[in-house]
């Protein structure tokens, strides 16, 4: 087992990562938790929720199971309020504790129901999903969609801890391995060239699932999220730069309806059109984007934007948190291994998005 460590003003909990960690979880829950609510979605039950109410049993606290409906579409505030609903039926008090059992969906919704619940109950992190184990489980951001705009609705509320078992991942559906990567590469394309470089070498080891090239790929995408979220929780600037891809990927995932396309999905390919668009404003090197579009297509995520035409395309990403007093801001690279945040002039993103109309999917 490896930790790494996440500290930030709003609170500090190690992440461990290993095979077996479903059965050791009851080190994880407080000695004062009045009660533990496990909350996760039908699928993710189906394949685990026994083997971790039976970890927890070991706490000899109360327990209880909140099944959602599982999928992006159901990110919103009704599955939320079902949320709500068990735990006030059940009267769980200010000292229970949340376990979000699932991927990135259930992780968002479980931590904004623990940052409200009764103005705030303590949540622990248990990913399922590798998008999950790399990105979604660390660092605090939590929250539900709504129909206008991704994520729009939430909070920055950290866990007690997160939960890695690299087990689990073997039961994972191969187009949900791909959007993980997706994840994984923007860590290298953001901050660590050697990381990029490393994830190129080891493309078809990763997509297999080999468990070395695994165990390094979410040890290292976990130690690059710690660093930045450590720096600026709350996104006041370095943070940003986590967004890369995700100002045209939210726009994607918004425009085509949640879970058309999966979010990592919809990030591998906007990860494309934001080195399109780095070309363009920063002069990034046409080799450095081809090696992008390279990269996305090996992990196995679509590099071709669909057509939403030019002026929705600007519409939806328009709905965007980095979005100031009007003007798009986006996450550029000026070379693979280092990000800027900045706005882009009209015209470069009008050429990126008219190559989604000129190469219809
Ligand atoms: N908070 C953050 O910092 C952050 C970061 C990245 C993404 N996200 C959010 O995360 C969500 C995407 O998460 P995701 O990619 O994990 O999708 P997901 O949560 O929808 O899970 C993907 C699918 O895999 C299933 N599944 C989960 N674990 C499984 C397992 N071990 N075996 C078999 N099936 C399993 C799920 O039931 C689901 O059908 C998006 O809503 C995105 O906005 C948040
Ligand atoms: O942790 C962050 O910060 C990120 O931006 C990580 C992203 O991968 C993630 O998709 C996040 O939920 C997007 O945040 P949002 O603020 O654009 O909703
Ligand atoms: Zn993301």
């Amino acid at each position: 087992m490896t930790t790494v460590q996440v500290d930030t003003p709003g609170g500090s909990y190690p992440i461990h990562i290993g095979p077996g960690r479903l059965d050791h979880l009851a080190h994880s829950i407080p000695q004062d938790a009045t009660a533990i609510a496990v909350v996760t979605n039908s699928t993710v039950a189906a394949h685990y929720a026994q083997r971790v109410q039976a970890a927890l049993e070991q706490t000899g606290k109360r327990l209880m199971r909140i099944e959602l409906p599982d999928g992006e579409a159901y990110k919103d505030w009704q599955t939320l309020n079902l949320i709500y609903d068990a735990l006030l039926r059940n009267r769980l008090d200010r000292r229970a504790v949340l376990v979000a059992l699932g991927g990135g969906v259930v992780g968002d919704i479980c931590g904004f129901a623990a940052a409200t619940y009764m103005r705030g109950i303590r949540f622990l992190q248990v990913p399922t999903t590798l998008l999950a184990q790399v990105d979604s489980s660390v660092g605090g951001k939590t929250a539900v969609n709504h129909p206008l705009g991704k994520n729009m609705i939430g909070a920055f509320y950290q866990p007690i801890g997160v939960e890695v078992d690299i087990d689990v991942l073997a039961t994972l559906p191969q187009r949900e391995v791909s959007a993980g990567l997706a994840e994984v590469i923007k860590y290298g394309l953001i901050i660590d060239a050697d990381f990029f470089a490393w994830c190129e070498q080891n493309v078809a080891a990763l997509r297999r699932l080999e468990p070395a090239a695994l165990a390094h790929a979410i040890r290292r995408s976990c130690e690059l999220k710690a660093q930045v979220v450590s720096q600026d929780e709350r996104e006041s600037g370095l943070r940003a730069i986590l967004n890369f891809g995700h100002t045209f990927g939210h726009a994607i995932e918004s425009g085509l309806g949640y879970g058309e396309w999966l979010h990592g999905e919809a990030v591998g390919c906007g990860m494309v059109q934001a080195a399109e668009l780095s070309q363009a404003c920063l002069g990034l090197d046409g080799a450095s984007v081809e090696r992008v579009r390279a990269l996305v297509q090996a992990i196995g995520c679509p590099v071709q934007a669909p057509d939403l035409g030019t002026s929705r395309w600007i519409d939806l990403m328009q709905v965007d948190k980095k979005t100031e007093g009007g003007t798009l801001r986006f996450v550029l690279l000026p070379e693979i291994g280092r990000a800027v945040f900045q706005p882009a002039p009209e015209a470069a993103l009008r050429a990126v998005l008219e190559r989604a109309a000129t190469h219809p999917a």
